[in-house]
């Protein structure tokens, strides 16, 4: 085991805490080689995917890595911008939203940055960052509402992997969920009235969450049940009735079973039951990336128009939309609470404490 020295904290700086909200990663531009290394990184995460190791590489680099980047290089062109993946601006966004909430909170005793799990701007070099700049009290949250192995999971592995390698560590702690926090419930539900105020409401709401292995459910992993509750309690929140809404999963990849029912499976049905009009939102994604962008905006629009549909509107992820920034504050306030104001010095501290000790 090697560890870094000195370069962990920088004494000189006034501690901090620093915030790291972190998402997925995304590749580096929508091109076939940057793909294959995006993917590679990925799908080579055993938290992502679950296979025997051996077999499973012998999968990924004798097939899918000389397949997929091509098809999703030419997904990802249709959905990037000048300012690069959406995943990667709206993360930042966030992130610099999150900052001057803070800065107007805390002044400058909590620092926020953002990093990716996968790719460019990865969590390491984002502690580094961090840790230079003063940290002493870190709270790690990853912009995945509902907890899964693949997502929050691979997250801690990450944080758990950089401090193997550090003398000091930091105070830590890590929000693995948000699913049924009120204030994430209330911005969903506020950002689907306003949807609602401008468009009106159609027959029904769907609400779709990226998918994962049907056998991680079995398994153990809450992943499943938090979408569930997440979709329940919004449905409360907009005094939904039972059949004005209903949840169901994305994104499928590979040929095992995933999460059901499916979206494209479940929009393509619709219109044989009688309904032709649809709302779609992704209370899973915190902010809008390829799959919502495409997968939902675009592919299983045609689904559902094809199969007879009418109406189909794409109700965008909260990304830095107000109401998210205060439902995340709120959030990191609860966790940060104990720790401000921060002793500009903490041998001094400690040294008070002795001298009261000893007055009392
Ligand atoms: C291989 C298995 C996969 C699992 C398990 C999985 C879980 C999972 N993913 C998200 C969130 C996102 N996934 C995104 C893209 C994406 N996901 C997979 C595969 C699995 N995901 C692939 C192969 C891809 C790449 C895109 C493609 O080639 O089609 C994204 C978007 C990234 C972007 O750059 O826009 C997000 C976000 C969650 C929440 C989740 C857990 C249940
Ligand atoms: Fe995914
Ligand atoms: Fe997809």
């Amino acid at each position: 085991m090697r560890y870094r020295g000195s370069q962990d904290f920088k004494h000189s700086q006034s501690p901090r805490v620093g915030v790291l909200v972190t998402n997925l990663g995304t590749p580096d531009k929508p091109e076939k080689g940057a793909l294959r290394r995006y993917l590679r990184e990925f799908l080579s995460d055993p938290r992502v995917v679950e296979v025997p190791r051996l077999l499973w590489l012998m999968i990924l680099h004798g097939v899918i890595l000389n397949i997929r980047p091509a098809r999703s290089a030419a997904a990802y062109r249709t959905v990037w911008t000048d300012e690069g993946s959406p995943l990667l601006t709206n993360t930042r966004a966030q992130a610099e939203a999150l900052q001057t909430a803070m800065t107007r909170l805390h002044g400058e005793s909590v620092i926020v940055e953002y990093a990716m799990r996968y790719g460019t701007r990865s969590i390491p070099e984002q502690l580094q960052s961090l840790f230079e700049m003063g940290t002493r009290k870190l709270l790690v949250l990853p912009l995945y509402p509902q907890y899964s192995g693949p997502t929050g999971g691979s997250t801690f592995d990450a944080v758990a992997a950089d401090f193997q390698r550090r003398r000091w560590l930091p105070d830590l702690r890590f929000v693995a969920q948000y699913h049924d926090h009120p204030a994430y419930i209330q911005a969903l539900a506020d950002s689907i009235r306003a949807h609602w105020a401008e468009h009106g409401r159609a027959e029904l709401l769907l609400m779709s969450y990226h998918g994962e292995p049907q056998r991680y459910l079995e398994q153990g992993d809450p992943y499943h049940c938090q979408c569930h509750k997440t979709s329940r309690l919004l449905a409360e929140a907009l005094e939904l009735t039972g059949d004005e809404y209903q949840t169901c999963f994305q994104s499928r990849f590979g040929r095992e079973p995933w999460l059901q029912p499916y979206t494209d499976a479940t929009l393509k049905a619709l219109p044989g039951k009688g309904i032709r009009s649809v709302q779609l939102i992704c209370p899973g994604f915190s902010a809008d990336c390829l799959e919502t962008i495409e997968e939902i905006g675009v592919e299983n629009r045609e689904y559902f128009m094809h199969a007879g549909g009418e109406r189909y509107e794409y109700i965008p992820c909260l990304n830095s939309q107000q109401g998210h920034i205060e439902a995340l504050t709120q959030i990191i306030e609860e966790q940060i609470q104990g720790w401000l104001p921060l002793s500009q010095d903490s041998d001094a501290t400690a040294a008070r404490a002795r001298n009261l000790g000893a007055a009392s």
